[in-house]
């Protein structure tokens, strides 16, 4: 049934980029035509360069995202940018519930939910974040996690069209360490089945998206993976011959 679903590779390039790094940027628009029939591009640059990267990917194969953003439309809150402004500057996603900015903002389960409510209202997908620690993997805690945080995140009346889960395992993020192939399958069917049994037929079409430690040395092996539905990819998004090989790893 998931196998109707069209695979999205995401680029997250975090606090990378400087507007020397447009370059790379045209390179991508320049191959995204190899490889639309694979899959969905977007590209999540630092909040300086979305509007410009939005204006260049006008009418071109490759989405341009945000990478966090502030639940309230507007107010006092000093160097923060709600979802509307980045809409304005040409977003279609925004990454919410990264576990870098649930590590070093103290980001909780209420807080991304509302952000991606925030999302939503801007009128922009929202892209959720997930994923378990070392510590809690060893204590073999991870799927009782993941619910947690799924169930925390995730608002109701959450649809395909407009919700996007990532799994991220946290101890794989920038490390070269990627689960087996096997338990990515455990994981992200234990996701779908959370998916639809809170999400009925929705759930079922939503994008599950594996991140951490994905090159193109292990994309074609991972995004066959049942429920896998593209990638989450930090490092190897920020050259585009890494991030458009990633995307002909895609069945
Ligand atoms: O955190 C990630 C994407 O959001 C993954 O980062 P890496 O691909 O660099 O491991």
């Amino acid at each position: 049934m998931t196998d109707a679903i069209r695979p999205l590779i995401a680029g997250n390039w975090k606090m990378n980029g400087l507007k020397a790094a447009t370059a790379e940027f045209d390179a991508m628009l320049t191959g995204a035509a190899d490889v639309a029939a694979k899959a969905d591009l977007l590209v999540c640059p630092p909040a300086t360069l979305i509007a410009a990267f939005a204006d260049k990917a006008r009418g071109k194969k490759v989405a341009v995202g945000a990478q966090d953003c502030h639940p309230k439309v507007s107010g006092a809150h000093t160097g923060d940018i709600a979802a509307e402004m980045l809409a304005d500057a040409g977003a279609s996603g925004i990454i919410v519930g990264h576990s870098e900015r649930r590590a070093d903002h103290g980001e909780s389960d209420l807080l991304v939910r509302q952000k991606a409510e925030a999302a939503w209202r801007a009128g922009v997908t929202a892209i959720v974040c997930v994923g378990e620690t070392q510590g809690q993997r060893d204590a073999g805690q991870t799927l009782d996690i993941l619910r947690g945080q799924l169930q925390g995140s995730l608002p109701d009346g959450s649809r395909a069209a407009n919700l996007i889960v990532a799994y991220e395992p946290v101890w794989a993020i920038g490390t070269g360490l990627t689960p087996t192939a096997q338990d990515v399958e455990q994981i992200h069917g234990f996701i779908r089945e959370l998916l639809t049994s809170r999400f009925s037929a929705e759930g079922a079409k939503m994008r599950i998206l594996y991140g951490g430690s994905v090159k193109p040395s292990n994309a074609a092996e991972l995004m066959a993976v049942a429920n896998v539905n593209g990638a989450l990819v930090g490092g190897a998004s920020l050259k585009a011959a890494d991030f458009l090989a990633i995307a002909k790893g895609c069945p």
